[in-house]
């Protein structure tokens, strides 16, 4: 099976680099297709497969196709392809906000996988979710289940709702959670500690709460009360949090994300 990833940027290489290093796929049957030049040529010091910058030279011998490209550059990228493609290809879009029907009408095809990943799935630890149109084969859908498997989790979902939520939710999370230990760290180095005590200090904080969170059966609440002497210092802080309005500004910032992938939806 050949798979051509479309977009060598930050998620088509992660893409290209899991396939290659879980063996699903030989070197000579993954191709890459970029649009800049410069990159091509950056990507071909990097040994991810074959590199291409034009279309009509690898979309006809694909398989299965991964669209890796700014949701904004979908369209143009559709007239590109349009002419080239084959009903049995199968389409996997990573892109937030396309929608299923768009990607379908575009490229006049009917296989679309939708997927949301996140930039984690650089390191094998990835959250993904994932939907199919009617006309893909359960067969086909496992093949896809198996390459998003090999960066990290993933999970099926039965509509598109889910798909921008998973965007906003663990899509674009990743930069709430550095946005927080990016203040944290900030608060450390203004209480004396140099940049890679701060750092240390914080990751390592995020790194066990998320381990105690995820390995128990207990919420985050009641972990909290666990952290929290009556009287001590976690108090003043979580009193601190709580007479300001940053939760809510937290699911506010997350409903907008949900907003955007939405708006890009329709755009
Ligand atoms: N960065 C992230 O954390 C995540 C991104 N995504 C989605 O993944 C997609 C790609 O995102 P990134 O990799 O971050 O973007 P990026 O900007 O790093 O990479 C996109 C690449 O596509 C290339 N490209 C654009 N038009 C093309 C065309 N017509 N033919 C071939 N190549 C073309 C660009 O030159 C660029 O190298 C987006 O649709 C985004 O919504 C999804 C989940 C997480
Ligand atoms: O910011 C974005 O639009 C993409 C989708 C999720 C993460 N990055």
């Amino acid at each position: 099976m050949k798979i051509l990833i479309i977009g060598g940027g930050n998620m088509g290489k992660t893409y290209a680099r899991s396939l290659l290093r879980a063996h699903l796929v030989q070197p000579n049957d993954l191709m890459v297709l970029e649009r800049s030049p410069e990159q091509a040529e950056k990507l071909k010091d990097e040994n991810i497969g074959v590199v291409f910058t034009d279309a009509s030279k690898c979309l006809d011998v694909a398989d299965l196709i991964i669209l890796a490209v700014k949701p904004q550059d979908s369209a143009t990228l559709f007239a590109k392809l349009r002419p080239n493609t084959d009903p049995q290809q199968v389409y996997l879009s990573i892109m937030a906000g396309v929608t299923i029907e768009s990607i379908q009408k575009g490229l006049g095809v009917d296989k679309v996988i939708r997927a949301m990943p996140n930039l984690p799935a650089q390191i094998g630890l990835g959250m993904t979710s994932y939907t199919a149109s009617d006309a893909v084969t359960r067969i086909e859908l496992v093949l896809v289940q198996n390459l998003l498997n090999t960066t990290g989790k993933a999970i099926y979902v039965d509509n598109e709702h889910a798909i921008d939520a998973t965007t906003a939710i663990s899509g674009s999370g990743p930069a709430y959670v550095l946005y927080f230990m990016e203040a944290m760290i900030e608060a450390a180095r203004e209480m004396g500690f140099d940049e890679s005590q701060a750092e240390l200090l914080v990751a390592q904080t995020f790194r066990g709460a998320v381990e105690l969170q995820m390995k128990n059966d207990l919420t985050c609440a009641e972990w909290i009360s666990r952290v929290s002497s009556k009287g001590g210092t976690t108090e003043a802080a979580m009193n601190t949090f709580r007479a300001t309005s940053v939760f809510e500004d937290i699911k506010n910032g997350a409903k907008a994300a949900l907003a955007r992938a939405e708006e890009l939806g329709r755009s």
